[in-house]
């Protein structure tokens, strides 16, 4: 399939600071790509060099096969939402959709459709963006991001700030967003969120990816956990056979596939009891280990 983001040796320094260094990924279509990293890791950055807000110092960004600057009117294309809080805040939410959709050359009822999908009332959308809740701005960015009915979404921290019944149809809304052939960017620093989302990552930390590739790849772990009747005798025929065993309370972990398990058990004669694949590390697993050099210091209680 062909990327719909491309980040070809992004770098940026400011002064002496490499801020983002090389960073090189795609986002696909159909797929969701959760792009996450600590704190200053780079990642706003890194979103706002590829939607052609920020000058890379070197390397190069492309939406669509382009680079977002060169897009004809890139809001029918891709779906921005950096910062929530950049609304102009003396135009109500619905005054800011009515000028971007003119602009777009949008029909109006779209700006009535977009409210009605990110659950803006009447009232609220007729009320100045300066009174909106953290929340209030964030559907409205989220509503400006898909005014323009585009085959791809960049979203830094779309959840921030949204209570737990508009995570869970932000969630939704993404899905079905790439299951109808969209590709949307996403970054957070919600690791479940990302987790029950996210198809591909994109982990990166002091700049530099750390981490990437499809999440059922990532968070994979091969192996088996075992019980049986004779577990001297099972895993004196796994090590044997050549795989790595260790006890785990009651039973062991190996690093056999189950069915490798069942047919030495059969072979030695010992009774299996329990037999499954070893459980998935996790996603907060996964970035405190990737992101470990580059996390800050623990801050004492
Ligand atoms: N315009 C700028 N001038 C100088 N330094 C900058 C500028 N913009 C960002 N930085 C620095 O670049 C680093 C990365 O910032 P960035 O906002 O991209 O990180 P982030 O991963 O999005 O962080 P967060 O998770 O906190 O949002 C930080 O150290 C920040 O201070």
């Amino acid at each position: 399939m062909v990327p719909m983001i491309t980040a070809e040796n992004l770098t940026k320094r400011y002064a002496d600071h490499l801020v983002v260094d090389t960073v090189s990924f795609t986002a696909r279509p159909g797929r969701v790509t959760g792009f996450l990293g600590p704190n200053g890791a780079g990642k706003s950055t890194t979103m706002r060099m590829l939607t052609g807000l920020t000058r890379p110092t070197a390397g190069r960004a492309t939406v669509l096969g382009v680079p977002f600057t060169s897009l004809a009117n890139p809001g029918r294309h891709v779906g921005v939402l950096l910062d929530a809080a950049a609304q102009h805040a003396g135009r109500t939410g619905r005054e800011i959709l009515t000028v971007s959709a003119q602009l777009m050359g949008l029909p109006s009822r779209r700006v009535e459709e977009v409210l009605t999908l990110v659950g803006l009332t009447p009232a609220e959308s007729r009320a100045r963006t300066r009174t909106y809740s953290l929340g209030m701005r964030q559907r409205l960015g989220l509503a400006h991001a898909l005014l323009g009915e585009p085959a791809v979404l960049v979203l830094d921290e779309p959840a921030n700030g949204l209570d737990p019944a508009g995570i869970r149809w932000l969630r939704t809304l993404l899905r079905s967003f790439a299951d109808s052939g969209g590709t949307v960017l996403l970054s957070s620093h919600l690791l479940r969120e990302v987790e029950a989302v996210a198809d591909d990552l994109v982990i990166i930390g002091g700049g530099r990816i750390v981490a990437q590739g499809a999440v059922a790849d990532l968070l994979a772990t091969p192996g088996t956990q075992v019980h049986s009747t004779d577990d001297l005798t099972l895993a004196a025929v796994l090590a044997a056979d050549g795989h790595d065993v260790s006890p785990t309370g009651p039973g062991l972990a190996t690093s056999a596939t189950t069915e490798e398990v069942g047919r030495l058990a059969l072979t030695a004669g010992v009774v299996l009891t329990e037999l499954r694949p070893s459980s998935s590390t996790g996603l907060e697993q996964l970035f405190f280990d990737a992101t470990a050099q580059h996390g800050r210091e623990e801050i004492p209680a």
